[in-house]
């Protein structure tokens, strides 16, 4: 008899897309920010997600990660829908997200940053915890040291382990936020302008880790004002405006839309 491996795999492999976003609004008092929303994203595929200044797209990060709840629609996760789920049951489950403004420990070291984002898995508590815990949380503890390090070096940080998080500049910030956000091995990374600030160097490293979790099976949601990175990024992109769905469709589609062409491409 071949034996199964439970978990995010198989669950992934039954239960439809890693994420499916289904009629939702969002009102902000007599504000709609969100209108009626669908969307869904793979395993193993990266979406763009593009539109004018206010078109609703961190608001829907927001909704889908469980910061906010929506007015109405519903939000599932490999086909189970979470929409009363708090953010770190989602996280959890194995959703992660970066922020347009970096959300690091400033004073405490890069790897440190890293390993803080797997803390729940257990492990932790440093030396003095070393010597007197079971052999469970000492080979938990190696684990979490050992991914921190892989994910440093593929993100290009590994001579920078032991500055503060604090004194990097805003490039080297969000690969360590993209490190923190991938530690975890994440089912669905959102991404909210990753790139802003970033070198061409770093954009372009920055995109080959996108790749790369792609290829891991992770599902991308990526939200950018670079239109040329979008592009050549994601496999299909959806484009909102006034917090409505205006297109939808491959690159090559939404680049020649009329509609989005005259409300965002110019
Ligand atoms: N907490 C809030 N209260 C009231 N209005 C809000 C709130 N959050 C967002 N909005 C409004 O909702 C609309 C969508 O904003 P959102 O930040 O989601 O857009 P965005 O597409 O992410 O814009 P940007 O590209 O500038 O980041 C805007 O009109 C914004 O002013």
């Amino acid at each position: 008899m071949v034996a199964t491996r439970p978990g995010r795999d198989a669950v992934a492999a039954t239960a439809g897309p890693a994420l499916e976003v289904r009629g939702v609004t969002k009102r902000f008092g007599g504000l709609t920010a969100i209108r009626e929303v669908s969307l869904r994203v793979e395993a193993g595929e990266v979406r763009g997600l593009i539109g004018p200044n206010g078109a609703g797209k961190t608001t829907l990060f927001d909704i889908i990660s469980g910061l906010t709840p929506p007015t109405s629609g519903t939000v599932h996760l490999d086909g189970s829908d979470v929409t009363r789920q708090m953010p770190e049951r989602r996280a959890r489950s194995g959703v992660r997200r970066t922020f347009q403004r970096t959300q690091l420990y400033g004073r405490l070291s890069v790897e440190d940053n890293v390993l803080a984002s797997m803390e729940w898995r257990g492990g932790g508590g440093g030396l003095v915890a070393d010597l007197v815990a079971a052999p469970s949380r000492r080979r938990r503890e190696a684990e979490r040291r050992e991914r921190a390090t892989a994910v440093l070096e593929a993100c290009g940080l590994a001579d920078l382990r032991h500055r503060p998080a604090g004194s990097l500049p805003i490039g080297q910030a969000r690969l360590v936020e993209l490190a923190r956000a991938i530690a975890d091995r994440p089912r669905l990374l959102l991404l909210d302008e990753p790139t802003s600030g970033l070198s061409a160097q770093e954009t372009e490293r920055f995109g080959e880790q996108i790749q790369r979790l792609r290829s891991d099976g992770v599902a991308v949601l990526l939200v950018e004002h670079d239109v040329g990175f979008v592009m050549g990024q994601s496999d299909r992109v959806v484009v909102l405006n006034l917090g409505a769905v205006l297109a939808e469709g491959t690159p090559d589609e939404i680049q020649a839309h009329p509609e989005v062409r005259a409300a965002y491409l110019g």
